[in-house]
């Protein structure tokens, strides 16, 4: 491929630049470079990509994508300046790395992406269509399973994991935007179907200077992505909801607003029962009763948005909406791990963010006639922020608070939790989260709920550089077998 192959603007000046140059794969990263790639020099949040470029040429990359002020030094190869390389390498990826699967959706907001992304897969699926999601949890479709690591994945892994998807025969494609993925220009070049979502809260403040700027990094998927007259699937009853709508008006897409306040899809009556809910809904002029077998006022929130991602892309409305009944729950998402012996229940939730442990400790209270129990901490290395907040809704939400560790990173683990314990009077610290589980399960009468969050469906513990296996579930159920003999 040739730069002057790829249509657009952006890239016109850069054809010029670098002439006929022939490149067979694209590149961010020196270190993965093949003989006959394009190097794209970005600028980091750790290191500057423009002086790898030298090394790059080494290894055999036939050109060098920079920006306009990237000091790349003197190289055999021709260099092309642009404004914006990231969107460049996004787009370069993008026609590289072909075909891509016929519909993709995505999902923006602080909370709920990756539940949405996995229901929408699955009401893709019991509508007959072959589906696949790509988020936190990884890449999962019927023929092809990659374990997670970015939410949304850099550009040329996420366009090879597309390519390799539609190749698979995977038409209907469900992935989850986060705002560094809309900041970093991951998505560019996804031809998308549809975007949606779903709220706003704290979340990311060690990258987002200002919470407008993570706002803005979210409502990219609106504003810059998604065409005119595509469909922007809104969760209508969060505080930034409006803001959501006024942006995507704006940008002329169709706007589809579900929950309470929605007029696509209009939450009328929900009834919680212990582990589904009973929701009337209408949609269409007609009234719909679903079963959702999923607790938390949330999962309604999250299946709505799936719902109306799924019709406006196509599936029919009672198809969509039937499917509902069938939903499971995202790996390690308010997860029902257990019954106890004794008559409680414990869940293992994803909840690291405040807003998020906000919910899902509201949720179980309607159900739960004893206590609500809580063990979390807080990773390292991330918005020290939120800590006191996430200790203050604790100890507010639950009647029994531990704090422990979640994934320290680098930092000291005994500090990240006194940030919390300072904002949590009454709350018991155990470090050792092995010893805080066991302690909490132990604790547990008939009719409590224990809510386990912060790590969800993550299989390993991080302090100073070394990861070591650790499952929140496999933790509770040993803890429960012990507790039990
Ligand atoms: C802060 C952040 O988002 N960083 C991501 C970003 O790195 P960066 O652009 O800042 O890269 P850098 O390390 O400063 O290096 C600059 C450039 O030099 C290049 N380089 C570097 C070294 C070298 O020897 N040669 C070389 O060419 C790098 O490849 C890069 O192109 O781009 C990289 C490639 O795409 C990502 O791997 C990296 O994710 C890091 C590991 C990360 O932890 N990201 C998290 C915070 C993240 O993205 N999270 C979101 C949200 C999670 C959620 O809420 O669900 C996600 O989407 O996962
Ligand atoms: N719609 C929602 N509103 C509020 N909280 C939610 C919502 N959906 C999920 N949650 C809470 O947030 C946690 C994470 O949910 P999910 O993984 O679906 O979101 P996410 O946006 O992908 O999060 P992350 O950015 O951490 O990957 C859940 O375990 C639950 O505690
Ligand atoms: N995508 C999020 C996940 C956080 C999960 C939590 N267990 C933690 O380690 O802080 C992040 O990397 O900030
Ligand atoms: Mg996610």
């Amino acid at each position: 491929m040739r730069l002057q192959d790829i249509d657009g603007q952006s890239l016109a000046e850069a054809a010029k630049q670098v002439g006929a140059v022939e490149f067979g794969g694209v590149t961010a990263d020196s270190r993965k470079v093949e003989p006959g790639d394009l190097f794209v020099a970005l600028s980091g949040s750790k290191a500057d990509g423009a002086s790898f470029a030298k090394a790059a040429a080494d290894a055999g990359a036939v050109a060098v994508l920079c920006a306009a002020d990237a000091d790349v030094g003197s190289l055999p190869v021709p260099v092309a300046r642009v404004a914006d390389p990231r969107h460049a390498l996004a787009l370069i990826a993008s026609k590289l790395y072909v075909p891509q699967p016929d519909t993709v959706v995505a999902v923006t907001g602080t909370a709920g992406k990756t539940s949405v992304a996995s229901f929408t897969r699955q009401i893709y699926a019991a509508a007959g269509l072959e589906a696949a999601s790509v988020g936190t949890t990884g890449v999962i479709s019927p023929k092809l399973t990659i374990e997670g690591s970015l939410t949304t994945p850099d550009p040329v892994r996420l366009h090879k994991v597309l390519r390799d998807l539609a190749r698979a025969g995977t038409t209907h494609v469900a992935m989850e935007a986060s705002s560094h993925g809309l900041d970093q220009r991951r998505l560019d070049g996804v031809k998308l179907a549809a975007g949606a979502f779903t709220n706003l809260g704290r979340d990311h403040m060690d990258y987002h200077p200002t919470v407008e700027d993570y706002l803005a990094a979210k409502l990219r998927l609106f504003d810059s992505l998604l065409e005119k007259g595509q469909p922007a699937v809104i969760f209508a009853d969060d505080a930034y909801s409006r803001q959501a709508e006024e942006a995507a008006a704006r940008a002329g897409l169709d706007v589809l607003t579900v929950g309470r306040k929605g007029t696509f899809i209009t939450l009328k009556r929900v009834e919680h029962e212990r582990y589904r809910q009973e929701i009337e809904l209408s949609h269409g002029g007609k009234t719909y009763l679903v079963k959702l077998p999923l607790a938390g006022d949330f999962q309604v929130a999250n299946a709505l948005v799936s719902a109306a991602l799924a019709i406006s892309t196509g599936v029919e409305p009672d198809t969509a909406i039937q499917a509902l009944e069938g939903l499971e729950g995202a790996p390690g998402r308010l997860d029902l791990v257990a019954h106890t012996p004794g008559g409680a229940l414990v869940y293992v939730d994803y909840a690291h963010k405040p807003e998020a442990l906000e919910q899902v400790l509201l949720s179980v209270r309607p159900f739960t006639t004893g206590d609500v129990v809580v063990v979390f901490g807080a990773g390292g290395d991330r918005d020290p922020g939120k800590r006191p907040i996430m200790g203050e809704i604790a100890s507010r939400l639950a009647d029994r608070v531990y704090v422990t560790d979640d994934n320290p990173r680098s930092e000291d683990p005994a500090a990240i939790r006194a940030q919390i314990m300072g904002a949590a009077p009454g709350a018991t610290e155990i470090g050792d989260r092995r010893e805080a589980i066991r302690t909490a399960i132990a604790s547990l009468k008939k009719g409590d709920t224990l809510i386990i969050a912060g790590k969800g469906h993550e299989t390993g513990q991080t302090a100073n550089g070394v990861t070591v296996h650790f499952s929140d579930h496999e933790e509770a159920r040993a803890a429960i077998g012990e507790a039990a003999a």
